[in-house]
């Protein structure tokens, strides 16, 4: 730690005060039911301490492609080794490793996936996803630096358009599939807290290549639907269900298409900064009539209470991307109050680290 604390310390609460006792810790070991508290908090911290390697033994069997070619079938050692250019012993120490984690298991000589193993591999987008990280941990290589902030980071490289810059077509095409990949989750949760029986067209701001309308458009066949994203990603969209119309434009530039009584923003929110989503959503509050009803899904900090997942990982990811930020239910609530939002409500997340849903009205 460098640099003096211009404060002296302040009360500990009495709990904290025994934690940071080495005398209360020799004292712990003898006492039975203390020592079974300590010694699981020992094992807490240690995961604290190890969780970058677990993260980065988790990237070599995406990456070596170990988890999808078990998922073809069991494999000895060696054939693992031979397929992925590693070493016999040290391929032997990464499948041990992988086995601690829960998602391998050895039977006689062979490497089987474990149930976890084999969930991993079908879920969608997370081999892709755990990949992609590899932008994430460089940038966190200096973590002080990085919470100093830093002058440009991978992560933004990896998502252009967040500082409103244009963006090829290959970039369009490899973000945009990422995001597709992972939607399945965020609709399935998004669509089992909002219900558009009632509405008759939906206009959905940022939706990429149109995965969450496909999903709605299965559930709603009447329900008109538009996509709105900038024009090299709708242009690289696949073939789309015949109610979904295509628009190309900025919502940082052009006005949003008028004639939707719904309008959706999922995971768009926490990509921006405060100016850009108050403009954003005041594009939003016009675009909609009276009555209106606003549907904004992704992954939410926990505000006063933070998050295990959201405070940890979208927190810090958004940090990264240097624009974003994962925002509390509070936060976005006051933002959408300023743009002229009413009843709003935020449902408890099913699953906080696939989606949390708040909705608004413009009455
Ligand atoms: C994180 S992705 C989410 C995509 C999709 N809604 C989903 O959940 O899979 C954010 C989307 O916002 C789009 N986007 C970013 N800036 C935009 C802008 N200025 N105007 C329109 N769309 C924009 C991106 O192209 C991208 O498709």
């Amino acid at each position: 730690m460098d640099g003096p604390f211009t404060t002296p310390p302040r009360p500990q609460g009495w709990l904290v005060r025994l934690a940071l006792s080495p005398r209360f810790h020799r004292l712990a070991e003898r006492l039975p039911l203390v020592r079974r508290f300590a010694r699981a908090e020992g094992e807490a911290l240690f995961d604290l301490v190890q969780g970058f390697v677990r993260s980065q033994v988790l990237m070599a069997l995406v990456n070596l492609g170990l988890l999808a070619r078990l998922a073809r079938g069991p494999e000895t050692t060696e054939d693992l080794a031979l397929l992925t250019r590693v070493p016999l012993n040290r391929m032997e120490i990464l499948l041990k490793a992988a086995t601690a984690l829960k998602l391998v298991r050895k039977r006689g000589t062979l490497w089987h996936l474990t149930p976890r193993g084999a969930a991993f591999t079908v879920v969608p987008g997370l081999a892709e996803m755990v990949s992609h990280h590899r932008a994430l941990y460089a940038d966190l290589a200096d973590p002080v630096g990085f919470f100093r902030g830093p002058e440009t980071t991978q992560l933004a490289g990896f998502w252009p358009y967040v500082f409103g810059a244009g963006i090829g077509d290959p970039e369009a095409h490899r973000f945009s599939r990422l995001m597709a990949e992972s939607q399945t989750l965020v609709a399935r949760d998004t669509l089992a807290q909002v219900d558009f029986s009632g509405q008759s067209h939906l206009l959905d701001v940022g939706g990429g290549h149109g995965a969450f309308l496909s999903a709605v458009a299965a559930r709603h066949p009447g329900l008109r639907l538009t996509l709105f994203d900038l024009g090299q990603v709708v242009d690289s969209a696949p073939p789309l269900p015949a109610q979904i119309t295509k628009v190309a434009g900025s919502f940082r530039d052009d006005s949003l298409p008028l004639g939707a009584d719904s309008l959706s923003l999922i995971r768009v929110l926490y990509d921006h900064s405060d100016a850009t989503v108050a403009g954003l959503l005041a594009r939003a509050f016009e675009a909609l009539p009276k009555g209106g009803l606003l549907v904004i899904s992704e992954p939410m900090s926990g505000g006063d209470q933070p998050d295990p997942a959201t405070d940890i990982y979208f927190a810090i990811y958004t940090m990264a991307m240097q624009t974003g930020r994962t925002r509390s239910v509070a936060e976005i609530s006051t933002l959408l109050q300023a743009a002229g939002f009413v009843q709003i409500t935020s449902p408890a997340p099913a699953r906080p680290y696939v989606t949390r849903v708040l909705t608004a009205r413009k009455i």
